[in-house]
């Protein structure tokens, strides 16, 4: 499991008593996740998620927090964080800073139909509405700018064929965000990384989204594209699944409608999150942290999306 830092239940304690949540009855490591130390931590008020942010700052972490507290107070089902009695979100434990955020119910939609598509593509178009009024901004710190920086750390784990395929690719986005026809898609705030494994479903009803610890103002079709590539994928083979695509397209649409620059770039944004995802799998894989115990994401899984993308673009074309 991917605790970094452990976390004593005295330490745990101190911080619940500052949040005003009551004696800790239960502290229990949380097993799956790679980016951050997170335990469960029930008090007499509650359950709660406490996480020690292992490599965003301090600086950078009030755009998250706020964020979901901002979405959180408009009816987005997010967890929200917990304040002391000056109002503080962001707190430090073991050196790191900390939150500690409301425990969602519910459970992950890993086998997903049409219908859990349906309730994504909705609620992801009502987070994007409802963040537009959020005043803080940060961008996507797993945009561009950071795959132009990764993907020279990462070519020397790679083939020659995944050298060409990684480099050609980079090209092809670049040269997209400085077109003029990129610059036309609506923005805002994204969850940037809403997998089957950061949303809650209760039954089939969806109950939540959570980690937002990826967020960043981008492109609002960067969003969809992340979703399409998870949420509608035939894990085995990367393929699109149509009737589960079009599900999310449809719901996403009712709730905002898509514009049609963004209807045009769709397979370009698809290409260009199965890249994000691709690199970032890779560096976690190749340039690993210490952990107790990490289990990386497979890059290959990624990688044939991409190679899917190319192929075979995938355009959505709302109903007349
Ligand atoms: N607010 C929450 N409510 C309920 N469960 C949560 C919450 N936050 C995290 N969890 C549980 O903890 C697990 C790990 O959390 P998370 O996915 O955020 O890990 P991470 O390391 O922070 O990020 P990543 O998903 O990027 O690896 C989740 O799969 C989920 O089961
Ligand atoms: N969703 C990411 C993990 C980081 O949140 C992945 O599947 O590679």
């Amino acid at each position: 499991m991917a605790v970094f830092t452990p976390v004593s239940l005295d330490a745990a304690a101190a911080l619940a008593a500052r949040l005003n949540l009551g004696a800790v009855t239960e502290l229990k490591e949380i097993s799956s996740g790679i980016e951050n130390t997170n335990y469960f931590i029930t008090t007499e008020r509650g359950e709660y998620v406490l996480t020690l942010f292992e490599r965003l700052t301090f600086e950078q972490l009030p755009f998250y927090l706020y964020l979901m507290k901002h979405l959180a107070q408009r009816g987005i089902p997010v967890p929200e964080p917990q304040a002391d009695a000056a109002g503080e979100i962001l707190h430090s434990v073991e050196g790191k800073p900390t939150a500690v955020v409301d425990k969602l119910t519910g459970s992950h939609q890993l086998a997903p139909s049409a219908l859990h598509c349906e309730q994504v593509g909705a609620m992801l178009a009502r987070l994007h509405l409802a963040a537009r009024d959020y005043p803080r901004s940060q961008p996507n710190l797993r945009g561009l700018s950071w795959w132009c920086e990764t993907v020279p750390a990462v070519l020397p784990h790679l083939d020659a064929g995944q050298r060409q395929l990684i480099e050609d690719e980079l090209a092809f986005q670049q040269g997209l965000a400085a077109s003029p026809v990129y610059a036309t898609l609506p923005r805002g705030p994204i969850h940037a990384d809403l997998f089957r494994d950061n949303v809650m479903f209760d039954g089939d009803r969806l109950t939540g989204f959570f980690d937002f610890y990826f967020a960043g103002v981008d492109t609002w079709l960067f969003d969809i594209a992340v979703c399409l590539n998870d949420w509608c994928v035939d894990l085995d083979t990367g393929r699109l699944v149509e009737e589960r695509a079009s599900a999310f397209m449809a719901a996403y649409n009712r709730e905002r409608e898509i514009t049609h620059h963004e209807s045009r770039l769709l397979p370009a944004l698809m290409r260009a999150g199965a890249l994000r995802f691709w690199i970032s799998r890779l560096w976690d894989l190749h340039l690993p942290r210490e952990a107790q115990v990490l289990k990386p994401h497979d890059p290959t899984h990624f990688e044939r999306i991409l190679r899917e993308r190319i192929t075979n673009p995938w355009h959505y074309v709302p109903d007349a």
